[in-house]
């Protein structure tokens, strides 16, 4: 039987598109909706939620986050997940993917507490893949897990190697779009296609499938979200303190310029640009550095 109307009951929210979302409570799956024009819901929070009929509520709360990943552009910020412990960047052998991006995901989760891993898919291009681990080196280098797989021609192996490794965490998975992120997933989540379109039914959001973030339970400790391809992951939000701390690199430097509120772009005396200088950081991480500072001083909101 239903809850009462007046119960709070308590869901994970595993979509969200608009101000729509669809919250998971025991087996029930309800479509939400906030009070008024509140929209600070993302997917992987738990809230608290009143009936206002068989499989709709309204979201009364948010529960306390763990955590939040979030981007943004110069004039507002959009949540990504809450509550999530790990990023998976996925990348390829083929087609080729932007540092930018692996970056930019970086910085994101570094700002935000969670732990950050590269998946290398497509293996099994073996022309394509000395090159391809070269371009990862520097994020090796950093301390960055690594996971090559190959989603098509191992699947077993890849299956087995991701379910260990998501095991009582709550993964996002993201990636360019080509890179094999709905292989993988759909390795991972054996009814991925049905819940989508379950979950873009309850929603209805027509034919835009894939262009929504959703997360599967796979057991009570563990999730693991997807998150729609996007060509721009804006960081505007980030303060130049959190910036100069989301780079790993930039750690043993900080506090050792020459003047104490260096920016770390052209000041004399800077440890850090001593450290890009002598090979220590990497020029590409530098000048990403610098570009997310510029970006952050266009921020309108
Ligand atoms: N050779 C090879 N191809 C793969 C592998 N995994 C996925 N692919 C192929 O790569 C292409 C892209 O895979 P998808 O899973 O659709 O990639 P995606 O990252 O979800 O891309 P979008 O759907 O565009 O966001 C498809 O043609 C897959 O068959 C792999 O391990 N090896
Ligand atoms: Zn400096």
């Amino acid at each position: 039987m239903a809850a009462s109307k007046n119960t709070v009951e308590i869901g994970t929210v595993i979509a969200a598109h608009g101000r729509h979302y669809l919250a998971q409570v025991g087996e029930e799956k309800l479509q939400c909706v906030t009070r008024g024009k509140k929209s600070d819901v993302a997917v992987g929070d738990k809230v608290n939620l009143k009936r206002t009929s068989a499989n709709q509520a309204v979201i009364e709360s948010i529960g306390e986050r763990k955590t939040l990943l979030y981007r943004s552009d110069q004039y507002k910020s959009k949540l990504l997940a809450a509550n999530v412990t790990q990023l998976f960047i996925v990348v390829a052998t083929e087609p080729g993917f932007t540092d930018d991006l692996i970056s930019r995901a970086l910085v994101a989760a570094e700002s935000a507490g969670v732990d950050a891993h590269i998946v290398l898919n497509k293996t099994d291009i073996v022309a394509a893949l000395p090159k391809t681990r070269e371009r990862l080196q520097v994020y090796r280098k950093l301390g960055y897990p690594i996971h090559e797989v190959s989603a098509q021609a191992e699947p077993d192996a890849t299956r087995d190697a991701f379910l260990v490794l998501l095991q009582g965490k709550s993964t996002i998975l993201i990636g360019q779009s080509g890179m094999g992120k709905s292989s993988l997933i759909n390795l991972i989540v054996p009814d991925a296609d049905i819940a989508v379109r379950e979950i873009s039914a309850a929603l209805d959001t027509g034919k835009h499938t894939t262009t929504f973030t959703r997360l599967y339970t796979m057991s009570d400790d563990t999730a693991v979200i997807d998150s729609p391809g996007f060509q721009e992951f804006g960081l505007y939000q980030l303060s130049e303190g959190m910036l100069e701390r989301a780079f790993r690199e930039f750690a043993p430097h900080l506090g050792k310029c020459k003047f104490y509120n260096c920016h770390h772009l052209t000041e004399p005396g800077c440890a850090v640009l001593a450290a890009v200088e002598s090979g220590e950081i990497a020029p590409m991480r530098h000048q990403l550095y610098a570009q997310l500072l510029h970006e952050s001083s266009q921020k309108l909101y």
